[in-house]
């Protein structure tokens, strides 16, 4: 049974967590199976200048970005959120963090330097090697085991300095990759310090860079507590003021009030008010994992309809090319006549204008191929893409929850309502901690029966493990020692991990066997780790937890 109350209290938060696990999985196989196909055959990351999807690109976790002037309580809020410390921390009243931090979940503490970082097949920093060595040495991932990190992916960033040490100390471009990781976010959290505001140039210069994604910022007026309610009521003016100047959203941004740290609030003055604001961030928290399945639908069917055009007009081109004689003369015709020839395909199969390549770059990049040898059109691949688009698409939208929602029937359907997330610690606004939510995510901090540090792995690997033809649930003996086999492991390195991952002693890998073998190859030959002798606690599947423990207890009492 759960540590801090019924398992029903979860139940709504993981029932949506695992729909957009679910949702993601099929994503990805709708892109493998019917966009990828039509992308290669068209060379869409040829003409569109866009990579092939991988599968971290669905993979991903919401990501939440926080920016803020040094000081302000970033690490602080990320501390706070986690419930506890994490590799790598730096927490103090001068400028500490000097680096990017990723926090991320994995079932060993440490630090990853930032150019394993960027490399990682398995994560979405694939392209921030761009910003050179001098960034890449102030990038670093913190994994931690947490249930937090489980469901997103914080991004600490360095305080913004002001004047001078701003543009000289750095040695990158502090506001270009805060532009890339504002891009990847699904929630951009700007934190103020309500003891000293100063909305400084610097500070302007990244709410600049965060335009266009004005939608996904969140402001916190952090530290309020150290202040009495007529100077609250001024700061808060003065920042609402400054931000409505500095942002270009027509809408007001919302901004939560209050102290956003472990720690009891300094004047219980506004402790009723603070303790509500929270509340109501940690709803905007919650609803993110489904905001960001949405996020992944709404970019697939953009390119989609794109793929779908650059059929039309690949398959066009090929149709007007001379059987014989002239092929190159018509083809610097049509390359010529091409704002017509989009038209007229635009026309013909009714397309819409912004799903079309922009003119002139096209223009070049067909000098550089041979018309006859382009595609023709064919007419399943674009049925297959209607059919997803009109079918699967919408099916997929049904199994979230609906989008007309307000973040408040949202959060209901994620929680519980007499549920709702509370802040982390109630102590804080002096009260009992007897209704503590660990994780507004869904997922409780000190609820160990259902916390698996291997879920993100499960996830990657039930495809893999589909195909490997389970019966029944089980993969048979045989099949379950190819699998081992493949991996070139010693015979004697296979017995130890055979016998660590088969728990039940049944000869076969049921799913969850599957993954733990999985996960242990991959320690021995990717990272050169010893095997252990015992599972680690958090690595042993929640379905084999009590199988484990009486085999143990048995063995102690030495049955
Ligand atoms: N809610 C709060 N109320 C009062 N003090 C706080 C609060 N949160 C953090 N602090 C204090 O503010 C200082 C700065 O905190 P922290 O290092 O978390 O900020 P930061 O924004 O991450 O800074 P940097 O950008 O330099 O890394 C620390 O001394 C911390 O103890």
């Amino acid at each position: 049974m759960a540590s801090s109350g019924s398992p029903e209290r979860h139940a709504g938060a993981n029932e949506v967590s695992d729909r957009t696990a679910q949702v993601a999985a099929r994503l990805k196989q709708i892109y493998k199976k019917y966009v990828y196909p039509v992308e290669k055959k068209y060379q869409y990351d040829f003409f569109f200048e866009s990579p092939f999807l991988s599968d971290v690109e669905f993979d991903a976790k919401p990501q939440v970005l926080l920016v803020g002037q040094y000081s302000v309580g970033k690490t602080s809020f990320i501390r706070y959120l986690l419930g506890r410390n994490f590799p790598g921390q730096r927490i103090g009243p001068e400028p500490t963090t000097d680096r990017f931090t990723v926090l991320l979940n994995g079932p060993e503490e440490r630090t990853i330097p930032g150019n394993a970082l960027s490399v990682h097949p398995d994560l979405p920093f694939k392209g921030l090697e761009r910003f050179g060595v001098n960034f890449l040495s102030r990038l670093e991932g913190s994994q931690l085991s947490s249930s937090v990190l489980r469901s997103v992916t914080l991004v600490d960033t360095p305080g913004i300095l002001s004047g001078e040490k701003q543009r000289t100390n750095r040695g990158y471009d502090f506001t270009k990759v805060v532009a890339w990781f504002a891009e990847k976010a699904d929630l951009i959290i700007l934190l103020f310090d309500a003891h000293k505001l100063d909305i400084s140039d610097e500070l302007k210069g990244a709410i600049d860079v965060l335009k266009g994604h004005e939608d996904k910022i969140r402001c916190i007026l952090n530290k309020a507590d150290q202040i009495d309610r007529q100077q609250l009521m001024r700061v808060y003016g003065a920042l609402l003021w400054s931000l409505g100047k500095t942002m270009s959203s027509p809408e007001v941004a919302r901004v939560y009030v209050g102290s956003f740290w472990q720690e009891p609030l300094k004047s219980m003055d506004n402790a009723a008010l603070f303790e509500m604001e929270e509340r109501d961030l940690m709803k905007d928290l919650a609803v993110l994992p489904r905001q960001s399945a949405v996020r992944k639908i709404n970019e697939l069917v953009k390119r989609i309809r794109k793929v779908k055009t650059l059929a039309y007009i690949v398959g066009h081109l090929k149709s007007q090319m001379p059987t014989l004689m002239g092929k190159e003369k018509k083809q610097q015709k049509l390359i010529q006549d091409l704002p017509n020839v989009f038209r007229s395909i635009l026309k013909k199969y009714n397309l819409a204008a912004g799903d079309f390549p922009e003119i002139q770059s096209f223009a070049a990049k067909l000098q550089e191929v041979k018309f006859q040898e382009l595609a023709p059109l064919n007419q399943k691949y674009i049925d297959d893409l209607e059919r997803v688009l009109t079918d699967e698409i919408p099916q997929l939208m049904s199994q979230l929850p609906s989008e007309r929602d307000s973040p408040e029937t949202l959060c209901n359907k994620m929680t519980s309502p007499e549920n709702m997330p509370i802040p982390k610690a109630a102590g804080k606004f002096g009260k009992k901690d007897d209704h503590y939510e660990g994780n507004p995510f869904g997922y409780d901090e000190t609820d160990q029966e259902r916390y698996w540090a291997l879920q993100d792995s499960a996830d990657r690997l039930k495809n893999s493990y589909l195909q490997l033809g389970p019966e029944g649930g089980y993969l048979s003996t045989e099949k379950a020692r190819d699998v081992l086999l493949r991996t070139g492991l010693e015979k004697d390195q296979l017995r130890q991990i055979w016998n660590l991952s088969d728990m039940d002693r049944d000869g076969l890998f049921d799913f969850d066997e599957y993954v733990v073998a999985m996960f242990l190859c991959d320690a021995v030959v990717q990272k050169g780790r010893p095997i252990p002798s015992e599972l680690p606690a958090s690595v042993v599947p929640p379905s084999k937890r009590e199988l484990l423990s009486a085999r143990k207890q048995s063995a102690f009492d030495g049955e």
